[in-house]
């Protein structure tokens, strides 16, 4: 199997690593426009083959899509990554022109491969995505539900001090600060409900944590995260070309589920060899009907901004 990461900064080179070390692809692209940075970036983690013990083929290439024929998936990290005090939005003027042009390129070269979309503003990238190829929308998938119910998962694990794998939740919504809906009444320790466990402070305190999650590290690092995104990311590659049916939430085009439309936007999927295989369409309590309809207003009013991108 055959996956192309499209950037090799720090998302996509963390993301390499781990499906490299891995074994979940038997071949990995890296490409760059930086001149030399994927080939430097691909020889770096190959060079932890034998000390971990992978066999997976990973080269690098600068800006030659005809290295990426035939690729399964493709994951886009390309563009640019905000700064402390910035929102995602603020990155689409640049983002959405490198998205829409390495789209066409990926697709000169593998008309059938899945693509997992990763620049920001996630949700707005995917809707141009799918927009701009026209391909049916379980090949569009936009990746921040499982990186943002990963980071929930922390929060609640600190918060009951117990282990993050012994604990079950999603957040749905978009991948935005203002936007993230973290499912608290579905979150559960080994199947008890956290409520059970924590107060409603305490969860409040988690959520609103977790929806801030991005912009915590980005001040921390002076530049946005990439180990968890990049994991996240070769976790929902592991389930499609693996075929694992997992659930995971991500940003797809709705058609009616959850009472929207036209808009890209996350929820729980079932990922497996054909991409996004079902949208899981669950039902929400009045208050989370809520939040999930302020949210895709917010999206929605992100992507008027691609109108001149579009045309
Ligand atoms: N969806 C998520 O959950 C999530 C998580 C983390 C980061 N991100 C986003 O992913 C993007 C990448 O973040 P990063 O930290 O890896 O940034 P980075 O600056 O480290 O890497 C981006 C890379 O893209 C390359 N690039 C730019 N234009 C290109 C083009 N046209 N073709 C090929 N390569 C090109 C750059 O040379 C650079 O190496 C950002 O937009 C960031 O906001 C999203
Ligand atoms: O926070 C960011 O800007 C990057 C990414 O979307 C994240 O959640 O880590």
């Amino acid at each position: 199997m055959k996956v192309t990461i499209v950037g090799a900064g720090n998302v996509g080179a963390s993301c390499a690593d781990v499906i490299s070390y891995r074994g979940i692809a038997s071949e990995v692209v890296l490409l760059d426009i930086k001149e030399g940075f994927a080939e430097g970036k691909a020889m770096d983690i190959m060079q932890c083959a034998t000390n971990t013990g992978f066999n997976t083929q990973l080269t690098g290439v600068t800006n030659d899509y005809s290295k990426t024929a035939n690729s399964d998936v493709v994951v886009i990290t390309s563009g640019i990554p905000r700064k402390p005090g910035m929102t995602r939005e603020e990155l689409i003027g640049i983002n959405a022109g490198i998205v829409k042009s390495v789209t066409e390129n990926i697709l000169a070269h593998s008309p059938n491969t899945i693509i997992v979309v990763v620049s920001n503003p996630m949700d707005t990238m995917t809707y141009l995505a799918l927009k701009s190829t026209g391909l049916p929308k379980n090949r569009i998938i936009g990746m921040g539900g499982a990186l943002d119910s990963s980071r929930f998962k922390y929060y609640l694990s600190k918060a009951l001090d117990k282990p993050a794998n012994d604990v079950s939740a999603m957040v749905i919504g978009g991948h935005g600060d203002t936007t993230m809906i973290p499912l608290t009444r579905l979150a559960s320790y080994n199947g008890i409900p956290v409520s059970e466990f924590l107060s409603q402070e305490e969860l409040d305190k988690v959520a609103a944590d977790t929806m801030v999650g991005g912009a915590t590290l980005t001040g921390l690092l002076g530049t946005s995260a990439w180990y968890a995104p990049g994991a996240s990311v070769a976790y929902l590659v592991d389930s499609i070309l693996n075929n694992q049916k997992k659930m995971i939430a991500c940003s797809v085009f709705l058609e009616g589920e959850y009472g929207q439309s036209d808009i890209c936007i996350g929820v729980p999927c079932i990922i497996g060899k054909n991409g996004i295989e079902e949208i899981v369409d669950i039902t929400l309590n009045d208050a989370e009907k809520g939040l999930f309809s302020k949210s895709a207003d917010a999206v929605r009013s992100m992507n008027d901004a691609l109108k001149s991108v579009l045309a």
